[in-house]
């Protein structure tokens, strides 16, 4: 047990699945995993952890933003000794080409600035994906026909964007997608030595005002949860 996650000791899988909304958690892990059991629900940032094909599997919600992934990826690596932590998130395109129910496995994370700015002061570092899974997701990708891009997206501080001109930048130097959580993920899978990817799906485009309607959106997150599975255990 730590401060934020209730879990006894044992209870958190070696395989994290991270999405933001806790509502997401208990849905996957209803959908997908057997014998699914409620291993966290302090401050209502629900984990549970189950099996997907006899495989055990914990997914536990992060919150929005990048201090709040922080929080839950710490405790999950340092106190429960998760080895792979996969983000299942909602994205907005940025790309002409990139669309609504399209599925963004993140490469590399770039931001203005993450909860580990503080370490790498005036360095660039740069948050990228662990290979491995990031091959074993485009594979499954393929394989299940779902239209997916590989490349470069832009974890944000901030949803209401009050910089038009850094996401015109983004844009014109061909990053994909923006979310709220992936580059602070990626660094610290880094510094821990596990593997992080991020499995995303188009859910708004911030070119065209589209978004996903609602009832869509179970569909889409479904393959994108699949996705993450198989790329964990390939
Ligand atoms: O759908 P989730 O995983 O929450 O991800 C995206 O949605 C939230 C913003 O609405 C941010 O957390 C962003 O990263
Ligand atoms: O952070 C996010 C998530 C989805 N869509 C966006 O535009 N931003």
């Amino acid at each position: 047990m730590t401060i934020h996650i209730g879990a006894a000791p044992g209870q958190i899988a070696e395989t994290v699945l991270m999405p933001g909304d806790p509502y997401r958690a208990r849905w996957a892990a209803q959908t997908f995993l057997d014998d699914a059991i409620l291993v966290n629900e302090v401050r209502g940032m629900l984990g549970y952890t189950g099996t997907w094909k006899g495989n055990r599997v914990t997914i536990q919600g992060s919150g929005m933003g990048m201090p709040s992934l922080s929080i839950y990826a710490n405790e999950l690596i340092r106190d429960f000794g998760a080895q792979t932590l996969i983000r299942i998130g909602s994205c907005g395109g940025m790309q002409a080409e990139v669309n609504l129910r399209d599925v963004v496995l993140a490469l590399t994370a770039s931001s203005l600035s993450t909860p580990s700015s503080g370490i790498f002061r005036d360095l660039n570092f740069a948050p990228a994906a662990n290979y491995n899974l990031l091959r074993a997701a485009a594979i499954a990708a393929t394989d299940r026909g779902v239209k997916t891009h590989v490349g470069g997206i832009y974890s944000t501080d901030v949803f209401y964007d009050e910089r038009p001109d850094l996401t015109e930048q983004m844009t014109r130097h061909g990053i994909l997608a923006v979310e709220m959580e992936t580059a602070e993920l990626y660094t610290l899978a880094a510094r821990h030595r596990r593997r992080a990817l991020a499995v995303l799906t188009v859910s708004d485009h911030l070119q065209t005002g589209e978004e996903l309607p609602s009832e869509e959106r179970e569909r889409s997150f479904g393959d994108m949860v699949e996705i993450a599975l198989e790329a964990a255990f390939a």
